[in-house]
């Protein structure tokens, strides 16, 4: 089921910066990566989708639905987690959280409920009468989910939800993420300039770079097979490399391991021949699998 659609979506803001430049996406209901670099578009896209921005040409689609105009039924079906620390200091969690979802049109009694149960979603049920002001930054990422989550949504967006997390809290984060996404039948875009952790936790996702589209697709369709065989010896690499070479095959090196186009079903044979000619002992040879970095030409996404 398609939750998310746009064309040609475009968003240049006042001063001539252009953070979406023509993106035509369409989003299968699971829980979708949004990735690219700072700067790249992310918080400008969820921002259109909630209504918050409007698009300055192109449309977009949430569950069939205008952001633009029709904001209300858009918001009720959609729950934000925003990148800043937005929290009241002085009030509980219990009582923010329940402020939300009355904000969102739940009566005082469900709203209380509702909160409660968010909370104990996010793991923050004992604390919940504490102040906010007390709370560390991992408890704090997890108040600005529960109140993404208060009233009930079929989506969530999420604007770098580990932001200010250690690697401990970051897992834990993204392993709660996944939880929700995949026990909750809530859909989540996790919007994240480290292409490394929404990759572990994502069914699919959205790669931009520039306001543009390089690439949305489901993580399995991206990482398949490549058509280069990557070989791997204990010992003798470059004899084995010479040997390959000889046979006419474009060898390349990686390190320990020598990679050699698959360009006909005889590639195996004849590299296996060649290690047994050489009398070397074969570590490793299989094909080659696309990485997801691969579609970043920045360092910053690609490397994390
Ligand atoms: N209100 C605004 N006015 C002018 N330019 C803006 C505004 N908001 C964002 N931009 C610019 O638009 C571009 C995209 O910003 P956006 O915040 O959408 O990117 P991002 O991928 O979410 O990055 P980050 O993770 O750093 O927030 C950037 O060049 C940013 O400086």
């Amino acid at each position: 089921m398609t939750i998310i659609a746009t064309e040609a979506l475009t968003k240049t803001y006042g001063g001539g910066v252009t953070a979406l430049a023509d993106l035509t996406v369409s989003v299968d209901a699971g829980v979708i990566g949004l990735v690219g670099a700072n700067g790249a578009g992310k918080s400008t896209f969820i921002k259109i989708m909630l209504g918050l921005i409007a698009p300055s040409s192109g449309s977009v689609r949430v569950f069939d639905l205008d952001p633009v105009v029709q904001t209300d039924q858009v918001r009720a079906r959609v729950g934000y987690m925003p990148e800043n620390d937005c929290l009241p200091q002085d009030v509980s969690a219990a009582e923010f959280v329940t402020h939300l979802g009355r904000m969102s049109g739940l009566p005082r009694t469900a709203a209380r409920e509702r909160a409660s149960e968010a909370l104990r979603h996010v793991g923050l049920y004992e604390e919940r009468y504490r102040q906010i002001g007390g709370y560390s930054t991992g408890m704090k990422q997890r108040v600005k989910l529960a109140q993404a989550l208060v009233h009930d949504p079929d989506l969530l967006l999420l604007d770098e939800p580990t932001n200010g997390l250690d690697p401990a809290g970051r897992d834990a984060m993204l392993a709660l993420i996944h939880r929700i996404g995949t026990e909750f039948g809530i859909s989540v875009v996790v919007c994240s300039h480290l292409l490394g952790e929404v990759e572990r936790i994502c069914d699919s996702l959205i790669a931009i770079e520039g306001g543009r589209l390089l690439r949305a697709d489901r993580i399995s369709s991206m990482t398949e097979a490549s058509d280069v065989l990557a070989v791997e010896v204990s010992e003798g690499t470059d004899e084995l490399a010479a040997a390959l070479s000889e046979r006419g095959m474009a060898v390349t090196r990686d390190g320990r391991m020598l990679l050699v186009p698959l360009d006909s079903d005889a590639a195996y044979d004849q590299i296996l021949r060649a290690v047994s000619d050489l009398d070397l002992s074969l570590h490793r040879l299989d094909q080659r699998r696309h990485r997801v970095a691969e579609l970043f030409t920045t360092k910053e996404t690609a490397d994390v």
